[in-house]
């Protein structure tokens, strides 16, 4: 799941923050006294618009971190317009929320997104303030708020703001309306010299014209508001054809695929019935709903069989469908197209496999086996639901970190990122908000409610989107991922070091976010771009609870802390790691550390010192093995078994591999003497793979049986970590068999061995 940061300068920032927050609390209900006039908010503006060009230029100062700070929790505003009150700015108190009230401003600069949306905007009364808008990507009128957009904004939240004294912050989608310069809420002086300024006398043909010509401008928003006032005005049948189709059109551009299904499907027949279908075909596509859509581009391409592109989209509609239904993938080209697009969504559907969704006893829903299956069989390959990357291009240093306060965590990465996207997407598309509404949310309450001022139509699930709801359901739910694990899995191999070079996406993927964690899993994920891979780890039975890491097993030997998710894991091995003296785990971690530092002189003696210290090590484990795991000795002995196996001595090699995999819950037969058989599949640990390759070497003269199995093994740990099995010869080369199979040639570099 994704990663938090514990430590001094996390902790610091979180009590500084704290301190600010109590501050700004003691203000509370104090009259607004701007210090700033209106040129100085702009000039102010200006300078923070040339600072932020420059950081997304990467011009920035090399030590910036963008830090971003949750603020208390507020619930959107629930009260229709018609029951608030307007303020003006000079009516507004610091740090409050003006509960039963309103505001309307227009803005006087086109507005800038800097982690927010930023504008100044002013009041009837021209009196300026700026207006932060937390995620308001969304029906920021199409991108963008221009100067001169009417903005209304319900129960205006006035708080201090960085690098300004103070504000508007707005941080729910519901509670600020665009309002287009036709509505008569406008005051007459801002409508002045804009050709819409006299509508009254309109007919319906007047907003088709008007819409069309937003339309081919781009501004699909406003386009939607000249339809739809169009619509209103009892056009004939012909103007209705043409309103709910470019409306349709408008809405699918902006990602409404609810809204322009509705549209598309209503279109009256008439010229554009075709292309009304085909608009359909593709927002059913788009909405996962891969057998209405192969039926509607199949009726295209029967009545237009010399459409070209409609023949296309069938046959990508029909791979969907058998996705969808079989989980047939092509991993091979799925790796590849990850590789070469930013960000790395794919075009897969998702194909739920042998599993259901069913209580567990203790720990809320969880994910089961409907059948017996087998070690690396599929079990599921999600499409995330949504997903979030930091760019390639940008350097570590400038990743994101986020502060809450109220949850005591700081979160790196794309987590602030996906809140927002998500939020957007269940304001446009209203129809998935249940994805995200259903998952676990460690008992908050759900902000529900009808419809409020027309916001966010919801036909079946009543929902607007509460940033703060969604924000704890992310945090709860969301993956951090790599953009493949086949990337991943190369970084491990060459740098032992495990330092965490990889970038840090994070994503949603609803059916495996249904999975619970255990130490010790019996299921394991994988990533190529968006899509989520999981796989059995270990042969499992028919109605067996799946489980996989939400952190990785710690290697110190400390007791997991999984209290961001509220819960204590009681696997034996954290049941065992409790009862263990901490005068142990501390011997355990120093014992660690000595034998790495052994293990990097080349020496003869110190591999034999390193190995009595591997002995020492073992003795702290006094439960024997099929009772509880010693994860502690898995990196010690896979890296001496790596450094015999440098220097060919095979045997030992063998020995330490051997022991390795035992300490992680592999129960192995035979070997060298009896061919080689795994009776049981232990953990994928890191570098799961580099030991079995270790293993095969180590048998190729003395049981080229064995060795043969012990690649089948390698290739199985592959499929499991990696996700799929097709790119393991091209990921390692053939340089290990020729090292080791003199009989054969080839020039081909692995790289790793
Ligand atoms: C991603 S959700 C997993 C699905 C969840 N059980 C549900 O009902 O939707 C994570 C939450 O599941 C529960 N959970 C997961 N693993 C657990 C474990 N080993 N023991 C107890 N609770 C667990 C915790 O409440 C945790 O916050």
């Amino acid at each position: 799941m994704d990663r938090f940061i514990r430590d001094p300068e996390s902790e610091k920032l979180l009590s500084e923050h704290n301190r600010t927050l109590e501050a700004a609390e003691a203000l509370g209900g104090t009259p607004f006294k701007p210090n700033m006039t209106r040129d100085e908010l702009l000039k102010q503006f200006k300078y923070w618009q040339k600072t932020n060009k420059e950081q997304s230029r990467g011009q920035g100062s090399a030590s910036a971190v963008n830090v971003s700070f949750a603020i208390p929790i507020y619930p959107p505003c629930l009260a229709a317009l018609k029951g608030l009150k307007k303020v003006m700015v000079k009516d507004l108190l610091l740090e409050t929320h003006h509960r039963g009230s309103y505001i309307l401003v227009r803005s006087i600069i086109q507005a800038e997104n800097m982690g927010a949306v930023m504008a100044i905007v002013e009041d009837e009364q021209k009196d300026a303030i700026p207006l932060r808008m937390l995620n308001e990507k969304l029906r920021c009128q199409d991108g963008c708020v221009d100067k001169g957009q009417v903005l209304l904004v319900k129960e205006p939240y006035l708080t201090s703001m960085p690098d300004t004294e103070y504000g508007l912050r707005v941080d729910h989608v519901s509670d600020i309306m665009f309002i287009p310069l036709f509505d008569e809420m406008v005051p007459s002086v801002w409508r002045e010299r804009l050709p819409e300024h006299e509508t009254s006398q309109w007919m319906a043909r007047d907003w088709l014209n008007m819409g069309n010509e937003y339309l081919n401008r781009g501004k699909f928003y406003s386009a939607t508001e000249y339809y739809s006032k169009g619509l209103e005005c009892s056009p004939t049948e012909e103007e209705k054809h043409y309103l709910l189709y470019y409306r349709g059109l408008a809405f699918f551009q902006v990602d409404e695929l609810d809204a322009a299904l509705r549209d598309l499907d209503a279109v009256p027949a008439g010229p554009k019935s075709d292309k009304a279908l085909r608009g359909k075909a593709q927002t059913l596509y788009r909405l996962k709903r891969f057998r209405e859509s192969c039926d509607l581009f199949a009726k295209l391409c029967k009545k237009k069989p010399e459409d070209l592109s409609a023949g296309n989209d069938l046959r990508e509609a029909i791979a969907r469908l058998a996705e969808q239904k079989k989980g047939g993938y092509n991993f091979n080209k799925m790796q590849e197209k990850a590789s070469k697009t930013h960000p790395p969504l794919l075009d897969h559907a998702t194909w739920i496999g042998p599993v259901t969704v069913r209580q567990t006893k203790s720990q809320g829903r969880g994910l089961f086996t409907t059948e017996a299956v087998k070690v690396g069989d599929l079990l599921l390959c999600e499409k995330a639901f949504e997903y979030a990357t930091e760019h390639h291009s940008r350097p570590r240093w400038s990743s994101t970190l986020h502060v809450n306060t109220e949850t005591r965590t700081t979160t790196r990465g794309g987590q602030l990122a996906l809140t927002s996207s998500i939020i957007e997407k269940l304001c446009k598309t209203p129809s998935l908000a249940a994805a995200i509404t259903d998952l676990h949310s460690n008992g908050s309450r759900q902000v529900s409610t009808g419809l409020v001022d027309d916001k966010p139509v919801v036909d079946t699930v009543p929902f607007l989107p509460c940033r703060f709801q969604v924000a704890r359901i992310i945090s709860l739910n969301s993956f951090g991922s790599p953009t493949s694990s086949r990337g991943d899995h190369i970084h491990d191999a060459r740098d032992a070091s495990g330092n965490p070079g990889r970038l840090h996406n994070c994503g949603i993927w609803p059916y495996a976010s249904m999975i619970n964690h255990s130490c010790m899993s019996n299921a394991h994920r994988a990533f190529i771009g968006d899509m989520m891979i999981i796989r059995a780890a270990t042969d499992i039975p028919a109605n067996t609870e799946l489980t996989i890491w939400y952190l990785l097993p710690a290697p110190e030997n400390q007791p997991m802390d999984f209290s961001h998710w509220g819960f204590e894991c009681s696997c034996t091995t954290c049941v065992d790691i409790k009862a263990t003296e901490t005068r142990i785990l501390e011997t355990r971690v120093r014992q660690r550390a000595q034998i790495a530092i052994a293990l990097e002189k080349s020496s003869e003696y110190s591999r034999s010192r390193a190995e009595v210290l591997i002995d020492r090590l073992t003795k702290t484990y006094p439960r024997p093995l099929e009772q509880v795991l010693r994860l502690g000795l898995w990196e010690p002995l896979t890296l001496i078994a790596g450094a015999y196996d440098s220097l060919m001595q095979q045997n030992e090699a063998r020995e330490a591999v051997v022991q390795a995999l035992a300490a992680v819950g592999f129960v192995l037969e035979g070997g060298v003497e009896e061919p080689l058989v795994v009776k049981k599949w232990g953990l994928a640990m890191d570098n799961l793979v580099v030991a079995w390759i270790i293993l095969w070497g180590t048998l190729l003269e003395v049981a080229p049986e064995s060795a043969k199995q012990a690649e089948r093994y390698a290739r199985m740990a592959y499929l499991i970590c990696v996700g799929e099995e097709e790119s393991f010869d091209a990921t390692y080369g053939m340089n290990f068999r020729v090292a080791r199979e003199p009989a054969e040639e080839s020039q081909e570099e692995g790289w790793v061995v």
